[in-house]
């Protein structure tokens, strides 16, 4: 049968198209906003631990304000030590447990956990044809941290032949993308692209390998493949022997965003989100005593300080720094947030709107219509100067010059969760901003640049003299593009995070594609053997 004729109702076509516009206003108001729920159904097996299985996903999916349903596949006796007893449940009763929520409880996306058996896998197809849902999760459970086999070669047929072709996505680690492929050894990120690349072959409508288990880097690299990028996620690796779990978590939260109404990629980045900062605030949890320990889902009820997910800042999102212009918009014919939109679609991974001669209203309305794009697809979005707008519109924080509001005052109107940035052009500056509070550096004019007047050039040097003594993470701003981008990546300054740029993006014909060419001048430019040894001394 043909792939999309598989497909649970989301087969009508892009997914984000068929859900309800309440539904599809970012993070857990969504309650507040609907009386329809949005509802995940896990079908996975119980961990007695609570670490992993449906526990994981019950906890993860309430945790972003998702009802969660529940059809348990098998009972697992489990700790932290390992797994030491499997108790199936029969297949008529899984298919028993399926048929209840299904037929009744509006159900809007289905995630997979460990499937222990062809029999149970065919049950599952077989409903989720007979009760459409919205969407499809499959996370491949085939063999637990601890070794423990959860469902046997036996079932792979299955799984590569009935479910992928029904899924919107499937999320292996890389053990199990091997296992998948006949014993494919990844050992690369570009091993990863093509395990990624023959997972898609065999149906889904999109693929994330995740990386955790690759040794080598420091960061979490996780591959995405869409069916025509594949995108590199990096993530921090949080040292902590606190995992256990977070395959289960990372699968419910992408299920639990999807049925929010988020696209695929904002599913995911929001979903690393959430387990990258529930790691870190575990990091001390003493459950157990065994090597693997669970961690905690509902680490904002703990910790009120703790930051939103949305909002928390995060030094890599300075990678790709689109600053908008309204000149270059109206030169262009389009709105603010569709040249918003359009960054973001090519790699942006931080929006500034920079609007200097617009009024009030205007710019809360463009303010509000780019922060729903950006929170859909899990970008932050400042504002330049106007902490009035960043304030009424709730944004993640503002930018701001050395003539503009000081930093201090900023912090106080905004808070201690709000990311504020500030210009700099000197390494005493870039001092004071630390000491003000603020989150990160914007260093130019490195190049000459038409878009801001007059604005003096410190060029490389001046950069490397900020970035040298400089405890905040930065961006390099002014003249930046395409041709010259390299010259900032291969400088090799370890709190130097990304470039910001106006024109290069913003005053062309397709801001899509421009963003796209910028990307891969960063992601490909190699910094030299040289610096990267005086960065790590
Ligand atoms: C990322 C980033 N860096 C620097 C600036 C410049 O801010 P400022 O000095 O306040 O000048 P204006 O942008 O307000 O003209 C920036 N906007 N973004
Ligand atoms: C907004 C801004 N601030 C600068 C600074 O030096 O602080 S340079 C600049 C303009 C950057 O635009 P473009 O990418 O088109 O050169
Ligand atoms: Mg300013």
């Amino acid at each position: 049968m043909a792939k999309e004729a598989l497909k649970p109702q989301a087969i009508a076509g892009d997914f984000s198209k068929i859900v309800d516009k309440e539904a599809m206003r970012p993070s857990n108001d969504a309650i507040k906003w609907s009386g329809k729920v949005p509802h995940v159904l896990t079908v996975a097996g119980s961990d007695s631990g609570a670490g992993a299985g449906i526990q994981a996903d019950i906890k993860a999916s309430g945790a972003l304000g998702v009802y969660c349903s529940s059809v348990i596949t098998a009972v697992t006796a489990q700790n932290t030590v390992g797994v030491q007893g499997i108790h199936p449940v029969p297949e008529e009763f899984v298919a028993e447990q399926l048929k209840s929520v299904l037929s009744d409880m509006q159900v809007d996306v289905v995630k997979t956990g460990m499937l222990p058996s062809t029999g149970v896998i065919k049950v599952l197809c077989h409903k989720l044809k007979q009760f459409p849902i919205r969407a499809l999760v499959v996370d491949p459970v085939l063999v637990a941290t601890s070794g423990d086999v959860l469902s046997g070669p036996s079932t792979l047929d299955a799984f590569r032949e009935e479910l992928f072709p029904m899924a919107d996505i499937v999320t292996p680690n890389v053990r199990e993308a091997s296992v998948l492929l006949g014993g494919f050894d990844i050992k690369t990120i570009t091993d990863m692209c093509s395990a990624a690349k023959s997972l898609y072959s065999l149906g889904p409508r999109n693929v994330l390998v995740k990386g955790g288990d690759l040794p080598e880097s420091s960061d979490a690299v996780d591959i995405f493949f869409d069916g025509e990028h594949c995108h590199e996620l990096r993530g921090v690796r949080v040292r902590t022997h606190n995992t256990h779990g977070t395959g289960c978590t990372l699968a419910s939260c992408i299920a639990a965003e999807l049925a929010k109404g988020s696209p695929m990629l904002g599913a995911i980045q929001a979903a690393k989100c959430f387990v990258e900062e529930a790691l870190e605030q575990s990091k001390d949890l003493a459950i157990g005593n065994g090597p693997q320990g669970p961690f905690d889902h509902f680490f904002k009820l703990r910790n009120h300080y703790a930051r939103p997910c949305g909002t928390r800042f995060k030094p890599r999102d300075l990678f790709l720094y689109a600053v908008t212009d309204s000149g270059m918009n109206k030169k262009w014919g389009r709105s603010i947030s569709d040249a918003v939109k359009a960054a973001i679609e090519g790699g942006a991974t931080i929006i500034q709107l920079r609007e200097k001669n617009i009024e009030t209203k205007v710019f809360v309305e463009a303010a509000e219509a780019s922060l729903e794009i950006c929170r859909s697809y899990g970008v932050p979005l400042l504002i330049n100067d106007r902490v009035d707008v960043a304030l009424a519109c709730e944004t993640d924080g503002v930018h701001v010059g050395q003539s503009d509001m000081p930093v201090r005052t900023v912090r106080q109107l905004l808070g201690p969760n709000k990311i504020i940035g500030v210009s700099c052009k000197t390494p005493e500056q870039a001092h004071q901003a630390w000491l003000d509070g603020a989150n990160y550096i914007g260093c130019g004019g490195v190049f000459p640049t038409n878009t801001k007047k007059n604005n003096p050039t410190i060029g490389l040097d001046g950069l490397k003299n900020i970035f040298q003594s400089s405890l905040l993470p930065g961006v390099a701003i002014g003249g930046i593009g395409v041709e010259n981008a390299h010259m900032i990546v291969e400088m090799g300054l370890p709190n130097l995070k990304g470039v910001a740029v106006v024109s290069a993006l913003f005053d062309r014909l397709d801001i899509s594609s421009e963003t796209r060419r910028l990307l891969g001048v960063l992601e490909t430019t190699r910094i030299p053997e040289e610096k990267r040894l005086e960065a790590s001394e």
